[in-house]
């Protein structure tokens, strides 16, 4: 994307479910789980850049001995910075290891039970999370993995997600109404401290059932073989409202994976004898992992991955599913294209945007230049590539079969190809340049460089697909003016994914109605035609239905686009953004809705673009982002 819609969040979860004596002999190092947990957090660091944190259980370790380790960092490149840390530990440690075996005669090097009594980070749970803010600042405080902490050890518990609650401030009331006290307002603290309530509470059933049979000292043991994670999730989650993929481990080792019940964001998990693996995205666990794509199976929406102490693994129910609507985005633009269904979607998002794309240059392929916004539209540039060939081979089908060519006609159809050429590469090293000032602009535009000689000055067209547009300014102050001075006769800027109108609240940082180019657009309409009265019937409405709790009901910020058409929308957009002394002229094709659902049929859940969001919380969302918009408050919406 030309311009990022800030990211979400990734998971990483690995049980090794053999003794670590097995990894230490059959793969040599101590550090087989963290080197598989770096690789599928690397491959994963595409939805977060804010910062990363891991966390490290062990099962079998004697009272007095730590058990749980974590490093978070909010350093610009997290991953490297914590596992380089991590690192750093184990050279000392083999270094002790060989100094050990010196002494004292003992293969410290190759002996499980010394790495675990003796170094951090040698537990058989690993936590991995990759984090973008959508609450809170990007703070280390802020990072995942959360720990809460007890000194019973089934009491423990680590927590990272891909999450966002719209209704977090109520689940902050009700533990306010539990008579708890939190230290913070952050949303995974709240959701944390939820599940921890009824973990706690959990315990202490467990506790009751068994104080007569056992001594004490037995009952931790005992209460770690008994205690019912499916119980405690039912029982915490009842009234969340989000997306929501939220893993969980225990100080004794069992973990969960727990995701929303329209299966909203992404869980994927792996098993074998050695493994049991959860991430965000397919790609991260094949490449980790090396197994077959039909191995990594979606975890069910309202399901949770539970592993338990022993590592056996079941995937139970704890809430009710709802209507399924996987994010799209996901599709579109957040996973890596890399997965083999995604690059598949990618392109069929590129391939069902031909019809639109020959309308607007008026079937005049000889004179028309087709590229892309490098890096993530690159696969529905090559769908789109491909649509033009199905188009040209028809055309020369038809041709032929009405037998009307002279040969250099039939030349001329049978040697023709689509022309495609590279017209824009981003230069990655002039960001860090970009200064605050009045050469900002100037400098953002040379983000980019453009490719010269190729277009035929005022004769060709120039079609150019992104993968979405957000705001616009990135069209607007750079990208259309250097193509501008390629002097072509027309730009068509084309997105594979449908008009943004609506804010996310599902785990994407995209809150605000004003950033959203459609929005603005709308607006602008809504002035031309005196129609700025619906302006303020729906801010009346919104306000009403947020008084009196019924704002979840509806979105009533529907109606502030329904008077217009896409393509009215569209050209609105195309206006907005156009740079004062843009020769050319412009146009921009966005992908349709329905097409958008073709492309990827197992990821229905399109809220931002139709504004028909999943949950109830979405439309109070939605409503409160436009009361927001109304008074000129610029906060989330949730
Ligand atoms: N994008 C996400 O999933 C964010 C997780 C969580 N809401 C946070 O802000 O830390």
């Amino acid at each position: 994307m030309s311009e990022s819609i800030k990211h979400e969040c990734g998971i990483a979860l690995i049980r090794l479910r053999k003794p670590f004596q097995h990894y230490l002999d059959k793969y040599n190092t101590p550090m087989y789980g963290l080197n598989k947990l770096y690789l599928m957090m690397e491959k994963q660091v595409n939805r977060g850049q804010d910062g990363a944190g891991v966390a490290n259980i062990k099962i079998n370790v004697k009272p007095g001995s730590r058990y749980i380790s974590r490093y978070r960092s909010v350093e610009p490149q997290a991953v490297a910075d914590i596992f380089g840390k991590i690192n750093k530990k184990f050279r000392k440690a083999q270094k002790l290891a060989k100094d050990t075996k010196r002494e004292t005669g003992i293969d410290a090097v190759h002996d499980a039970a010394w790495w675990q009594d003796n170094v951090a980070f040698t537990g058989e749970v690993l936590l991995g999370h990759l984090r973008y803010g959508t609450h809170g600042q990007n703070e280390i405080e802020n990072c995942h993995p959360m720990l809460r902490q007890n000194n019973w050890r089934s009491r423990n518990l680590v927590m990272a997600g891909n999450f966002n609650m719209t209704n977090v401030d109520d689940l902050f009331d009700k533990l306010v109404s539990l008579g708890q006290h939190p230290k913070e307002k952050v949303d995974t603290v709240t959701v944390m401290e939820k599940i921890g309530h009824f973990l706690d509470e959990e315990n202490q059933r467990q506790f009751g059932k068994f104080k007569d049979q056992y001594e004490n000292p037995e009952l931790s043991d005992v209460l770690a073989a008994n205690i019912d994670l499916k119980r405690v999730l039912e029982r915490s989650c009842k009234d969340f409202d989000g997306g929501y993929a939220m893993v969980g481990m225990t100080g004794y080792g069992a973990s969960f994976v727990a995701r929303d019940p329209a299966g909203i964001r992404p869980a994927y998990y792996y098993m074998d004898e050695e493994v049991v693996v959860v991430a965000s995205e397919k790609q991260a666990i094949k490449t980790s992992f090396n197994c077959a794509y039909d191995q990594i199976q979606e975890i069910t929406p309202g399901h949770a991955l539970i592993i338990a102490m022993d590592g056996s693994v079941e995937e139970v129910p704890f809430i009710d599913r709802i209507e399924q609507k996987s994010c799209s985005f996901e599709r579109i633009y957040f996973s890596r294209g890399s997965d083999p269904d995604i690059y598949r979607e990618r392109k069929k998002l590129g391939r069902l945007l031909i019809p639109q794309i020959l309308d607007e240059v008026k079937q005049d392929l000889k004179h028309t230049v087709f590229s892309y916004i490098p890096n993530t539209a690159e696969s529905a540039f090559l769908g789109m590539i491909d649509g033009l060939e199905d188009h040209l081979a028809k055309e020369r089908k038809q041709a032929i079969m009405e037998g009307i060519l002279f040969e250099d006609q039939l030349e001329e159809l049978l040697t023709f190809r689509p022309r495609v050429e590279k017209l824009i590469s981003k230069d990655v090293k002039v960001r860090t340049f970009i200064a605050s000032d009045a050469m900002r602009d100037d400098m953002v535009s040379h983000v980019y460089d453009t490719t010269y000689e190729v277009i035929e000055k005022n004769v060709d067209s120039v079609v150019l697909i992104d993968d979405s547009i957000v705001r616009g300014t990135t069209l607007e102050k750079s990208i259309l003016s250097l193509l501008d001075k390629l002097s072509p006769k027309k730009i068509v800027i084309v997105s594979s994914a449908p008009q943004i109108r609506y804010p996310d609240c599902y785990g994407i940082d995209m809150s605000k109605m004003k950033e959203f180019v459609a929005f603005r657009a709308a607006l602008a309409l809504l002035k031309e035609r005196n129609l700025e009265h619906i302006l303020d019937e729906v801010n009346l409405k919104c306000m009403l239905a947020l008084e009196n709790g019924t704002a979840s009901q509806e979105n009533f910020v529907k109606a502030i686009y329904a008077p217009f058409t896409d393509q009215e929308i569209s050209d609105k957009i195309a206006e907005i953004v156009k740079p004062k002394n843009l020769q050319a002229e412009l146009s921009i094709v966005y992908q349709t809705v329905e097409n958008l659902n073709i492309a990827c049929p197992n990821h229905l859940g399109d809220w931002y673009f139709t504004g028909n969001f999943p949950t109830p919380g979405g439309n109070q969302v939605v409503n409160k982002s436009f009361v927001n918009f109304m008074k000129g408050i610029e906060v989330r919406a949730y």
